[in-house]
């Protein structure tokens, strides 16, 4: 999907809301243990409830991972059913991925040619050759972490290198690499206090900014100062919305939360 399209479908739905679909089975509603995948019935039934409220969603590999090859089937089928039935949403393989040049070039192909999502995030640590294999991809984005919403942010990306924060040579360093117009950042929603100084470095750029929801994080915080001329935010919610009952009704209830996230987002657009 080109970002044209995602501003598109932002200012269409009047919403820059992401689900994460990190599902885990025990947090599920017992009822659905019975049927041959929970977690797609699952996640199927979260999507067709709430798709007309966000314009993404987040699915986070591991928790599929955790579940083997049926976990990875599930995840496989989540990405076809919203690629063939909601081809507008913007689709997220949370996989947090990077390692040296030809290894990055194969998740690469795994997220974005064969199971065909939009974005993938991926750690910076190792630099610009284990990055740019995955912004080579023509219409796909890679959402490199610049600052997490954990509380280990504090351990490496706020600490100075020549007295500036790691964070910040993140932003700036990243801008110099091929097809660098294909990057979005992730900074986390508990570190509103942050985005003033992120935006003066990548003012155009896309931020995905987990931690509103469970993690305490503020959205009117975040688009205080996180905003630009395209809104430039997806916020993400996972357990906040997808766990909001464990009843029949979770769907219901799901759609309740993601409605409440969106009717705050109304304003902004
Ligand atoms: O890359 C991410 O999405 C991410 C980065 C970050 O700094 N913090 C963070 O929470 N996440 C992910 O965002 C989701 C947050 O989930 P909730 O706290 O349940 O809303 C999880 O999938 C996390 O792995």
């Amino acid at each position: 999907m080109t970002t044209q399209t995602l501003v598109a479908e932002i200012k269409k739905k009047k919403s820059f809301l992401c689900i994460g679909l990190d599902i885990d089975l025990e947090k599920i509603p017992p009822h659905l243990l019975s049927v041959e995948d929970p977690i797609f019935e699952f996640n199927k039934s979260i999507i067709d409830a709430t798709h007309h409220l966000c314009v993404a969603y987040k699915p986070n590999t591991a928790f599929y991972e955790a579940y083997g090859l049926k976990g990875w089937s599930s995840l496989e089928k989540t990405i076809r059913y919203l690629n063939k039935n909601y081809p507008d949403i913007f689709t997220i393989a949370d996989a947090k991925r990077g390692d040296i040049g030809n290894t990055s070039s194969m998740y690469a192909k795994a997220f974005f040619e064969d199971l065909k999502f939009d974005a993938i995030t991926v750690a910076p640590y190792m630099g610009k050759d284990s990055v740019e294999p995955f912004l080579a991809f023509q219409n796909k984005h890679t959402i490199l972490l610049a600052l997490t919403s954990n509380a280990g942010a504090f351990d490496f990306q706020t600490k100075k290198i020549n007295e500036k924060e790691v964070y910040k040579h993140v932003l700036e360093t990243s801008k110099s690499w091929k097809n660098s117009d294909k990057l979005m950042y992730v900074v986390g929603a508990t570190k509103a206090e942050y985005f003033k100084e992120i935006r003066k470095i990548v003012p155009h750029s896309f931020l995905l900014v987990p931690g509103v929801g469970a993690q305490g994080g503020s959205l009117q915080e975040v688009c205080k100062y996180g905003l630009n001329e395209n809104i430039g935010l997806l916020i993400n919610s996972s357990r906040g919305i997808i766990y909001a009952s464990k009843n029949k009704d979770f769907a219901e209830k799901a759609a309740f939360a993601a409605g409440v996230l969106q009717h705050e987002m109304e304003p902004f657009i």
